[in-house]
């Protein structure tokens, strides 16, 4: 009874829980699986008539002349020999319903948690059916196989006859315990239910409309029956907690306290994780009949750039030592530091491509501040520039002293990007910057940074900087995956990138050029990305995630619903070049949405880079440096510029041409940034701009400005020509967007705007509402035809 509780239990659990394969495949495979356990039985029932005649063709089985008896032939005899004989005899054809219940999880996509237990019973059976075969049917070594044989005549030997039945009678008893759930008193109470059912019955023949209709029917078979029956289904009826006392009359009755009787609660437990799955099921499901989520598949054909578009700028192997110069220097060293009473234990040189590193250990007892204060001493003394005096090195207990190389070294882009430490980056945005004093590949992730300031006087290296910012980020993302917005007032420095523009480039709607010049534009870009990151936070919050990393995750999982609104976040990368610029023509309207921008927006993937020639405390102000962790100085004029930027000195002491200091938190990193010309950047953008785009660059969302969509008062007369046909469109799609407009009018963003202004004014659409379209006050076009025929009156 027990078990047909289960089979309806493990019916109900047939959920839609996946196993690993595709719809398809797990048909094909469970057919396979149906028809080799078919197979298999024909073969195993047929072995046991044919075995004899078969077995002399054991050994030919290559040979083709040859035929078996076996229902299967070769094969059957074959199989059966190594499974029925030398196996386990007669129990193996559980093996074959094992097979076959298999198959029908696989052909019909059951839950495969139920599957694994049916395996071990299955084998448990096997084991116990071989063992008891082998010890009661001996003569017939058939039956029970040889495993069933070998085992009892193993266990025979140490416990005897006696001690093989008390071990089987032990398997059995488990079998009948765990399996079965068989108890002394389950079994106890069944019987008395059956006593009980055949009396009712047999009182039933005598006087068939007595049964449990009428309460004196109940009184009267207690006087003369059983009365335990009768109160127990007097008790049934009103206080079900005493179920269990004794059965009732009817079958179906009966069944329920014994079932509560037994392990039930853990059953219960089941139910209630089954139904948790099935939530998770259906995006598994998704998964597994569609695959994961591809960004990148509406540009699937899209090529990442090949290195070979970038230069190697004549550097073929490593660095050139000049053994002279490294030993010049080294004696200089010791000798200014000698002539101050310095005296040296060791020294080591790093050779960078910019720089050398001379690492000295002071000997015991001077003062580091001492070495510090002779920086301008050991200059002099090297008659070089851009010394800058490391004491301690941080972590290593050394005082460092770099002195710029002779000759420096050109990092080409095309030596980082191919760097495998930059190959085999695992970040989100990585960017090689260049290389550090040691020589290495400089990677770090922008998504960590999370945003970036740069400073630099003019021609020190700031525009090559961006570009192999912006060239790391090309080599590393597929367009679905990062955006850019680029600011460039300057006009001229990053033009080039105008032809990826409909793959890697946002822009505001209606924008004739992604890349803005205009500062009036930046206003507003900004702006829209404060929207894009409040909707953003709306998006994460709705999915129940903290930032866009596990958002994208779970939405490639499907396990989001595109249908409310959720959709793959591509991270956005706002570049202003000249920030000085921009901040002294626009002020506070820039200054805020950046430091907005700045404080909220890590987690929702929009990072900002800002570049500026100025890096005074009037251009990088303290709310906007608070806010930027991630600093990178190229040579600056002055130790106050160092200052501003990196809230230490040592900018200005660089040697310019890339040469810079990278920041985050306490360390300062020198690092000869890498190389990347005009040229290169144009080859880039070429080979990507010809490649298959997307309809139009990332769109924005719309943002109009504060102070449009209130006090409008147009005359009717200084309507747009297009304004009815646009209130058409509005009222036709319910939907108050310029955007709308400009699309199915083919107009501008600005006269779209207008229209949309004065579709305001006439009473047509709402007022402005932040990221949302605006709402349309005419419900249909009937409506509209009266409104404005009225207003003519
Ligand atoms: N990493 C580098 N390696 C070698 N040379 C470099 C590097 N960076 C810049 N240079 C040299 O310096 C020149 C000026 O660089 P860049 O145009 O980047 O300066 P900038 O700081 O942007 O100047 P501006 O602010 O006037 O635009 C480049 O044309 C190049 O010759």
């Amino acid at each position: 009874m027990a078990k047909k509780a289960r089979k309806a239990r493990s019916k109900s659990k047939k959920s839609r829980r996946t196993l690993g394969l595709s719809k398809q495949n797990k048909i094909i495979l469970g057919s396979l699986l149906i028809l080799l356990s078919m197979a298999l039985f024909f073969s195993f029932v047929s072995f046991y008539f044919t075995w004899q005649d078969d077995q002399s063709l054991l050994t030919e089985f290559s040979d083709r002349n040859e035929e078996a008896k076996n229902l299967l032939n070769k094969f059957g005899a074959s199989i059966s020999h190594f499974v029925v004989y030398k196996g386990f005899g007669i129990a193996s054809l559980i093996l074959t319903i094992l097979l076959c219940i298999t198959g029908l999880y696989f052909f019909l996509s059951l839950e495969k948690k139920g599957l694994f237990k049916k395996w071990i019973w299955g084998l448990v059976f096997m084991i116990w059916i071989s063992l008891a075969l082998g010890f009661l049917a001996d003569t017939h070594p058939l039956l029970g196989g040889l495993v069933g044989y070998e085992m009892n005549d193993f266990l025979q030997d140490y416990t005897g006859k006696i001690g093989v039945f008390l071990i089987l009678l032990f398997g059995l008893t488990f079998i009948l315990v765990r399996f079965f759930e068989f108890t002394p008193d389950g079994a106890a109470r069944y019987f008395t239910s059956k006593k009980a059912a055949l009396a009712s019955n047999r009182k039933g023949g005598t006087d068939s409309n007595s049964t449990n209709t009428s309460s004196a029917d109940i009184v009267l078979d207690n006087e003369e029956d059983t009365p335990v029956t009768i109160d127990t289904y007097t008790h049934k009826k009103d206080i079900p907690s005493l179920e269990d006392e004794k059965p009732a009359k009817d079958d179906f009755e009966v069944t329920v306290p014994v079932e509560e009787e037994t392990d039930e609660l853990a059953m219960e437990v089941e139910k209630i994780v089954e139904e948790e799955e099935e939530k998770d099921n259906t995006s598994d499901k998704l998964v597994a009949d569609f695959g994961e989520f591809d960004p990148t598949l509406e540009l699937g054909s899209y090529k990442f750039p090949t290195i070979d578009l970038l230069d190697p700028h004549g550097v073929t192997g490593g660095i050139t030592i000049n053994q002279e110069e490294l030993e010049d220097n080294k004696n200089k060293i010791v000798e200014t530091l000698k002539n101050y009473k310095i005296g040296i234990a060791q020294i080591k040189a790093t050779i960078g491509p910019t720089v050398t590193l001379y690492e000295i250990v002071p000997e015991a007892g001077v003062r580091i501040s001492k070495i510090k204060n002779l920086e301008d001493d050991i200059a002099l003394s090297l008659a070089a520039l851009g010394i800058r005096i490391i004491a301690p090195i941080p972590g290593k207990g050394t005082i460092g002293i770099e002195v710029p190389n002779k000759n420096a070294t050109i990092v080409s882009m095309r030596s980082v990007i191919a760097s495998s430490k930059f190959q085999k980056a695992e970040m989100q945005l990585p960017i090689a910057f260049g290389k550090t004093i040691s020589n290495e590949t400089f990677v770090v992730d922008l998504a960590k940074m999370p945003h970036m300031l740069m400073a630099g006087a003019t021609g020190q290296g700031k525009s090559v900087g961006l570009n192999a910012v912006l060239t790391s980020l090309l080599y590393k993302k597929h367009p679905a995956e990062v955006k850019f917005i680029l600011v460039d007032p300057k006009k001229v420095e990053l033009t080039l990138y105008n032809k990826i523009e409909r793959h890697f480039l946002a822009k505001l709607p209606g924008s004739d050029e992604a890349i803005i010049t205009d500062n009036t534009k930046v206003i507003n870009t900004l702006n829209s990305l404060c929207i894009e990151m409040d909707d953003r936070y709306e998006l994460l919050k709705a999915a129940m995630v903290r930032n866009i990393k596990e958002y994208n995750t779970k939405f490639k999982a499907r396990k989001l619903n595109p249908n409310d609104g959720h959709k793959f976040l591509p991270y956005i990368v706002l570049v202003i070049d000249e920030f000085a610029d921009l901040i002294m023509t626009a002020g506070k309207e820039v200054e805020t949405p950046i430091a907005r921008l700045a404080q909220l927006a890590r987690a929702i993937g929009i990072h900002l880079i800002i570049a500026t020639q100025r890096p005074s405390v009037n251009v990088i102000t303290g709310i906007i440096k608070a806010n930027f962790p991630a600093r990178i100085a190229f040579r600056v004029t002055s130790k106050i510029d160092s200052r501003t930027i990196l809230d230490a000195q040592g900018a200005d002491q660089l040697i310019g041409l890339g040469d810079m200091l990278y920041t985050q938190g306490n360390d300062v990193t020198r690092i000869q940034c890498a190389f990347v010309d005009t040229p290169e950047v144009a080859k880039i953008t070429e080979y990507i701009g010809s490649q298959r785009a997307y309809p139009d660059a990332h769109e924005l969302p719309e943002y109009s400005g504060e102070d449009s969509g209130t006090n409008l008062d147009y005359e009717i007369a200084d309507r747009d020509a297009l304004f009815q046909e646009a209130a058409e469109v509005i009222v036709t799609a319910q939907q108050g967007s310029a955007s709308l407009i400009q699309r199915k009018l083919k107009l501008g963003y600005n006269r779209a705007g207008r229209i949309v202004d004065q579709l305001e004014a006439a009473g047509i659409v709402g007022p402005f509402e932040g990221s949302k379209a605006r709402q349309v006050l005419v419900p249909d076009l009937a409506a509209l035809d009266q409104l404005l025929s009225n207003e003519l009156k």
